[in-house]
C-alpha cells in the first residue's frame, strides 16, 4: 500500500495482462457476522483482508468470537476461522467497538448487538459520525430496542441498551425505510432470525428500496447459512419461526465486483498491451451473486468488449471513443462512480441518474466526483440524484491534483484519468484511502499498465555525500522505487558466494546470469536480497573483496546495467550512485549531483565510525576522501562527474531533511499540476 502524501501517476498507454482481485467487501463482512452468530466453526476462504473487514474482525473478537487468521491457523489453504457464539452472547456482555468507516459493519452491528441483550458503545471515523442510521435505530426501536444517540439524533455514535427477548414486539411488521440505504434492511434481515426461533418475524419497507442487489447478497448468504427468508417483491420479507444460524461449515468469498469496475474500465479504455488480450479478471466472473457484476452491461453499453465465464472476465476496448451514456445507476451505486471516469473518453455527454445516496456514502459523491472531475477541466452539471458529464476532448485535459476525501472509489477511479491523450500526470492525495477496500490498489494497476516513461530522479555524487540518505528518503516521500546501485557488486557477489561460485573469469557466465536476475529491492533502509536483509552480510571486509573480483568480470557489468534499468518501474525511481545521470538513465527528467567539502563528509563519515565504536583519526579519513575523489573524477571509464543537464547540490551546511525538501521542490516545479 501507498502510505505517502500523494502518488503521482505518470501519463499512461497500454495496459494488458491479469489481475486476481481481493474479496468482495459485502460478502466478507456479512459472512464474518453469520459465522459469528452461527454455532461451531465456520472457515471462511478467500476474505478481504482491508479496513473495512479488520474492523469487523476486530468487533467480533471483542465480543467473544474466535478469531483465527490464515497466519495463526496455518491453514496451507488461506483460510480464517470463526467459531461463532451460537446464537447469544458468552461471558461479554459489555464492549466499546470501534467500526471504522464501515457501513457493512455499522449498521449490521448496531441490529445485531440491540437483539443480543448487552451493553454496547458503537463509533466510529467523523464521517461515519455524519452516515445517516437513523431509520434503522427507527425501526429497532420500533421492536422494543433501546438505543441512544451519543452525538447528533440520527448518527452514531451509539449506545445499545439490553433488553430482554421476552420484551421485544414481534407480533406486528417492523417497518424500515429502504430509500437512503439499503444496508438498514440488510441490518434486520442478518439480525432478526436471533428473535425468530418462535415466531415468524415480518419486515416491511416503506418507501422504494435503493441499492436492491445488495439485498439479494444478503438472502443468498442468509441462505447458505441455513435462513430461508421470503419476500413478496421487494416490500414484504418474512423470517420464519424455528430460523436458526448453521455454519455452511466451510465457504468462499468471491472477488469484489466494485473493485473488479476499476479494471473493466482500465479494459475498455487502455489499447491492449502488445503480446496481451486486453485484461483478464480472475475470482470474479458471470455467475457473481454480487449486483455490481452489472457493471459489465453499462461498460459493453459504452462500447467494451467483454466475455465472461465462472469467476473471470476478458475486457478489451472496442468503441473509441467511448459511447456516451445515460443509466439510472440506483443498482449499482458504487461501480457506477467508474463510469464518472470513463465518461471523459466518451462521445457525448454522459448522465448518471437516481443516485441520491452517493450523498451519504464515504463523503458526498456527487459533489466529490464533479470537483475533481472539474479540475480535469470536465464540464458537469449535478443535482440531488444524478450528474451529467461533458466528455474531454484531446488538446483540453488539464493535469490535477485529485483530492480524494478519504474515499476509496475516488481514489481508484480517478487513476483511470491518466491514460488522457494529452499525457497528462495526475496526482492522487493520500492514495492510502484506498485501505478501505482495496489496500493493494495501486500496486494491482501499476502491474498490468504500461506508461509513456517511467519517471526518474538520479542522484549521483562523490563517497559520503549523504545521497543515500537524500535518495532513500525521496524515494519514501514518492512512493516511488529506489535502487542503491552502490550495492549491486556487493550483493553479486554475496549471491554468488551462496551459489558456490567462486568470483573469477571461470564462473563468469554464470555470475553475469544470476546477476541479470538477482531478486533485489531496498526497502525502509534495508537490502533485501530474495526478501532477506542482507544490509550486513554485504558490508564485510569479504564481501568488499568479492564485490571488487565481480566487478572486473565485463559479463557482470553488462548484466547489472540491464538489472539496474529494470528498477525503472511505476510509478517512479530514485537512483543514487555515481553514473546513474550520465550513464544508465540519461533520459531522468531530474538529475541531481550531490556534494559537500571533503571537511564535511570526513566529519559525517568520523562520526558515523566513531558510534559504531570503530576509531579513526578524522585527518586520516579528510585526505582518504580527497584521494578517492580525485580518482574518481579523473579515472578513464565513467568518471564521477555532473551530468550536464544535473542541478548542483551541496549540502555542507544543510541538514538531511533541507537536501530533500530541496529535491522535491524542483522535482514538483517539473510537475505542472494544478494546485487542488
Ligand atoms: O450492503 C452492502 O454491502 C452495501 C450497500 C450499498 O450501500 P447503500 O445501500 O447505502 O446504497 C453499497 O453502496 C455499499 O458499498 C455496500
Ligand atoms: C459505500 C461504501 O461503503 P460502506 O460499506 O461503508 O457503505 C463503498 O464501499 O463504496
Amino acid at each position: 500500500m501507498f502510505d505517502t502524501e500523494f502518488l503521482d501517476l505518470p501519463p499512461l498507454v497500454e495496459a494488458g495482462g491479469t489481475v486476481r482481485l481481493p474479496g468482495s467487501k459485502s460478502i466478507s463482512n456479512r459472512v464474518l457476522l453469520l459465522a459469528a452468530l452461527a454455532e461451531g466453526e465456520t472457515l471462511v476462504q478467500d476474505l478481504l483482508d482491508s479496513d473495512d473487514t479488520r474492523v469487523m474482525l476486530a468487533a467480533l473478537a471483542q465480543l467473544g468470537c474466535r478469531v483465527e487468521l490464515p497466519a495463526s491457523t496455518g491453514n496451507t489453504d488461506g483460510a480464517t476461522r470463526i467459531t461463532g457464539l451460537g446464537g447469544a452472547l458468552k461471558d461479554i456482555r459489555q464492549a466499546e467497538l470501534f467500526l471504522g468507516n464501515a457501513g457493512t459493519a455499522m449498521r449490521p452491528l448496531t441490529a445485531a448487538l440491540s437483539l443480543l441483550g448487552g451493553e454496547f458503545e458503537l463509533r466510529g471515523v467523523p464521517r461515519m459520525h455524519e452516515r445517516p442510521i437513523g431509520d434503522l435505530v427507527d425501526a429497532l426501536v420500533q421492536l422494543g430496542c433501546e438505543i441512544d444517540y451519543l452525538g447528533n439524533p440520527g448518527y452514531p455514535p451509539l449506545r445499545i441498551h439490553p433488553v430482554a427477548q421476552e420484551d421485544l414486539h414481534l407480533d406486528a411488521p417492523i417497518r424500515v425505510r429502504g430509500d437512503v440505504s439499503s444496508q438498514f434492511l440488510t441490518a434486520l434481515l442478518l439480525a432478526l432470525p436471533l428473535a425468530a426461533r418462535e415466531q415468524t418475524i415480518t419486515i416491511e419497507v416503506v418507501g422504494e428500496l435503493i441499492s436492491k442487489p445488495y439485498v439479494e447478497i444478503t438472502l443468498n448468504l442468509l441462505a447458505r447459512f441455513g435462513i430461508a427468508i421470503e419476500r413478496d417483491g421487494w416490500s414484504r420479507f418474512t423470517i420464519p419461526a424455528g430460523s436458526r444460524y448453521r455454519s455452511p461449515g466451510s465457504i468462499h468469498v468471491e472477488a469484489d465486483a466494485s473493485s473488479a469496475s476499476y479494471f473493466i474500465a482500465l479494459g475498455a479504455i487502455a489499447p491492449a498491451m502488445t503480446g496481451t488480450d486486453g485484461i483478464r479478471i480472475e475470482g470474479v466472473g458471470g455467475d457473481s451473486i454480487q449486483g455490481d457484476i452489472r457493471f459489465v452491461e453499462a461498460a459493453r453499453a459504452m462500447g467494451a468488449q467483454i466475455v465472461s465465464g465462472p469467476n473471470w472476465l476478458q475486457i478489451r476496448r472496442g468503441a473509441w471513443p467511448l459511447t456516451a451514456i445515460d443509466l439510472d445507476a440506483n443498482h449499482i451505486p458504487d461501480a457506477a462512480m467508474t463510469l464518472g471516469v470513463m465518461a471523459l473518453y466518451a462521445d457525448g455527454p454522459s448522465t448518471l441518474r437516481n443516485i441520491a445516496s452517493w450523498r451519504v456514502k464515504e463523503t458526498d459523491r456527487i459533489d466529490a466526483m464533479a470537483a475533481e472531475l472539474r479540475k480535469l477541466g470536465a464540464e458537469v452539471e449535478t443535482g440531488p440524484d444524478f450528474i451529467r458529464i461533458q466528455p474531454l476532448a484531446a488538446g483540453t485535459w488539464r493535469a490535477a491534483s485529485i483530492h480524494t476525501y478519504d474515499d476509496h472509489r475516488v481514489a481508484m477511479c480517478f487513476s483511470l484519468a491518466a491514460f488522457n491523450p494529452d499525457a497528462r500526470p495526475v496526482r492522487i492525495l493520500d492514495p492510502k484511502c484506498v485501505a478501505k477496500t482495496f489496500p493493494d490498489y495501486f500496486e494491482t494497476l501499476f502491474a498490468v499498465c504500461k506508461p509513456a516513461t517511467v519517471p526518474v530522479i538520479s542522484i549521483d555524487g562523490p563517497t559520503a555525500s549523504g545521497k543515500g540518505t537524500l535518495a532513500a528518503e525521496v524515494a519514501r516521500q514518492l512512493g516511488y522505487h529506489y535502487l542503491d546501485s552502490g550495492a549491486l557488486y556487493r550483493v553479486t557477489g554475496l549471491a554468488a558466494r551462496r551459489a558456490g561460485l567462486e568470483p573469477n573469469e571461470s564462473n563468469e557466465t554464470e555470475i553475469a546470469r544470476i546477476a541479470l536476475h538477482l531478486p533485489l529491492e531496498f526497502i525502509r533502509g534495508q537490502v533485501l536480497l530474495d526478501g532477506e536483509d542482507v544490509g550486513d552480510d554485504i558490508r564485510t571486509e569479504a564481501a568488499g573483496m568479492d564485490a571488487s573480483r565481480v566487478s572486473a568480470l565485463p559479463a557482470v557489468r553488462a548484466a547489472l546495467v540491464d538489472l539496474q534499468k529494470r528498477f525503472r518501474r511505476l510509478p517512479g525511481l530514485v537512483a543514487d550512485g555515481r553514473d546513474m545521470g550520465t550513464v544508465i538513465f540519461p533520459d531522468a527528467p531530474l538529475k541531481v549531483f550531490l556534494t559537500a567539502s571533503a571537511a564535511h563528509r570526513a566529519e559525517r563519515r568520523y562520526k558515523q565510525l566513531i558510534s559504531k565504536g570503530i576509531s579513526v583519526t578524522l585527518d586520516s579519513l579528510r585526505l582518504d576522501l580527497e584521494a578517492r575523489d580525485a580518482r574518481d573524477m579523473n579515472r578513464s571509464t565513467a568518471p564521477l562527474k555532473p551530468a550536464e543537464d544535473a542541478k548542483l547540490l551541496d549540502n555542507s551546511e544543510q541538514s538531511v531533511v533541507q537536501s530533500v525538501d530541496q529535491v522535491l521542490q524542483w522535482w514538483h516545479q517539473a510537475q505542472p499540476f494544478k494546485s487542488s
